[in-house]
């Protein structure tokens, strides 16, 4: 199995990077953010739960994300691999999902990280919203989003760098680019 947890800030370009990996590596493509706004369009019980939590910007209570995160694995028995995107955001997540993983047999094959400085990352979702009018992509909440970035979704970093399996792409530049270094990344995990 390939488990890639791409990793980044908010605006980083981890969802249109996993959209073109899962085609080329054949995987599943596990956005939390993307799952919990069809459950908040759809209405359920646990879009009711989070809607404001996430229009003001800030992290779904792990217990919430996790059991989410392990029923999409669950629901995905055939996957050859998965793309993680936008989790784990927190240490307790990122423990959480090695335990999950290991428990079925399998294990976290490498993390590769989006590096964005904080301005890029401002004007991309500044436009992003123009487009998605995403109550979370105004400016006062984006910037609690990149405040949860940098005060708890960092620490994952160094939880996986101190296993080893961690890898920093430069996020900036052409599409294709990023996607020709990402995929480089990808294919010396098998070499
Ligand atoms: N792993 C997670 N833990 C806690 N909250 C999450 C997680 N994933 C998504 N969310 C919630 O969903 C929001 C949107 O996430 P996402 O679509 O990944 O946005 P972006 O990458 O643009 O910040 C987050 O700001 C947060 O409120």
């Amino acid at each position: 199995m390939l488990n890639l947890v791409l990793f980044g800030p908010p605006g980083a370009g981890k969802g249109t990077q996993s959209e073109k990996l899962i085609s080329k590596y054949n995987l599943v493509h596990i956005s939390t953010g993307d799952i919990f706004r069809a459950h908040i369009k759809g209405q359920t019980e646990l879009g009711k739960q989070v809607s404001q939590i996430i229009a003001d910007g800030n992290l779904v209570p792990d217990s919430i994300t996790i059991a989410m995160l392990e029923e999409e694995i669950k629901q995905n028995p055939q996957a050859k691999g998965f793309i993680f995107d936008g989790f784990p955001r927190t240490v307790a997540q990122a423990e959480a999902l090695d335990k999950f993983l290991a428990d079925n047999n399998s294990a976290i094959t490498g993390v590769i990280a989006l590096d964005v400085n904080e301005q890029e990352l401002t004007q991309r979702i500044a436009k992003r919203q123009e487009i998605s009018g995403r109550a979370d992509d105004a400016a006062d909440k984006l910037k609690k989003r990149i405040e949860e970035y940098f005060g708890k979704t960092i620490h994952v970093l160094p939880y996986y760098e101190a296993q080893g399996k961690l890898s920093k792409v430069n996020g900036i530049g052409e599409i294709e680019a990023i996607f020709t270094e990402l995929s480089q990344v990808i294919d010396s995990y098998n070499a």
